[in-house]
């Protein structure tokens, strides 16, 4: 469980984080989004004590992460893949950082496994690819078997078997009642990965709620038709709550009357229907529609 209770984060005149509270919760996949700059990098390293906060705090597990006696323990965090000695082997770097806690090489040879390095695991990091570092990362962060993850961009460089043995990964470990938190820029991955969702724009959140909801609440329903009287059918629409676009002969895209409602209209006027299809939003439409509202409210706010 992290808890974050009014942390504000400055650098000299630039608020990277500006008093943000939110708690990721156990048993489920957190994803954490915003654009470039949002302030997401700067929580993730304020939660693994790498920042200080300028104001506020942030727990892991009820107590800040500094204040752990084992942190490897209670948090695993993958923050910046490159950020390894290079010099050393896969399995010497996890060696290393296992000895700061006690952890030896039975564990290692596990993380190893679990993140599938095995082949390199000998090999100089230095010349690992950005996946096989990814997975390094990963494996790092898993050492201590701890309660809650931290991946910052995950999946980056990683290939679509990587991109998917990361999504099961984190599912996995999240159905055996651990905290995850994560960040990417993949909405569509996010939205497979991920059960709920903190959205921040320019180091507010303007989000914090299940996946479901805010795919729901940022789009408004669209509706495939396909009719042979499809220019009858649009003008039968045309409401000021209503848009209709015409995408190909004989197909409208209907965007504010539900599936049923146009159905029941066709039927009155004796219009035939050969398609009705609801389009599901997607999650990038939905951030898009999110964090579009923010920017213009912050500059309406700053004008
Ligand atoms: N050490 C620093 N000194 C000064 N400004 C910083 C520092 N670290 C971050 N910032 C600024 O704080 C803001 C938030 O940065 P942060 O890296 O947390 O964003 P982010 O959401 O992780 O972005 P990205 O998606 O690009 O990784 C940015 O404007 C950034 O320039």
């Amino acid at each position: 469980m992290i808890t974050a209770e009014g942390l504000v984060k400055r650098y000299g005149a630039k608020t990277a984080v500006n008093d943000i509270s939110f708690t990721v919760r156990p048993g489920q996949v957190t994803g954490f989004l915003g654009p470039n700059g949002a302030g997401k990098s700067t929580t993730m390293r304020m939660i693994v004590g790498l920042d200080r906060p300028s104001e506020g705090r942030v727990t892991v597990n009820g107590k800040p992460y500094a204040a752990h006696r084992a942190p490897l323990h209670e948090v695993g965090a993958l923050l910046d893949a490159k950020a390894v000695h290079t010099g050393r082997t896969a399995y010497n770097h996890l060696l290393a950082m296992g000895a700061t806690h006690g952890i030896g090489a039975s564990r290692v040879r596990e993380v190893i496994e679990m993140t599938g390095l095995e082949s390199v695991a000998r090999k100089r990091v230095g010349g690992f690819s950005l996946g096989m570092g990814q997975r390094l990362g990963i494996a790092a962060a898993m050492l201590g078997d701890p309660s809650t993850l931290i991946l910052d961009e995950p999946v980056n460089g990683l290939d679509p078997e990587g991109v998917l043995w990361v999504r099961q990964f984190v599912r996995h470990l999240a159905s055996e009642g651990r905290t995850i938190f994560l960040s990417s820029h993949l909405m569509s991955e996010m939205a497979l990965t991920a059960d709920h969702l903190i959205v921040l724009g320019r180091g507010e959140i303007i989000a914090d709620a299940p996946v479901a909801d805010i795919i729901a609440g940022g789009t408004r329903p669209r509706v495939l038709v396909r009719s042979p009287h499809s220019s009858q059918l649009a003008d039968l629409l045309a409401a000021p709550e209503v848009a209709v676009i015409r995408s190909e002969a004989g197909v409208l895209e209907v965007t504010g009357v539900a599936a049923s409602g146009i159905g029941d209209l066709a039927a009155q006027h004796g219009l035939a229907i050969h398609e009705l299809t609801p389009l599901s939003a997607s999650l990038e439409e939905a951030y898009m529609a999110l964090t579009a509202d923010a920017v213009e409210y912050r500059t309406e706010a700053v004008r």
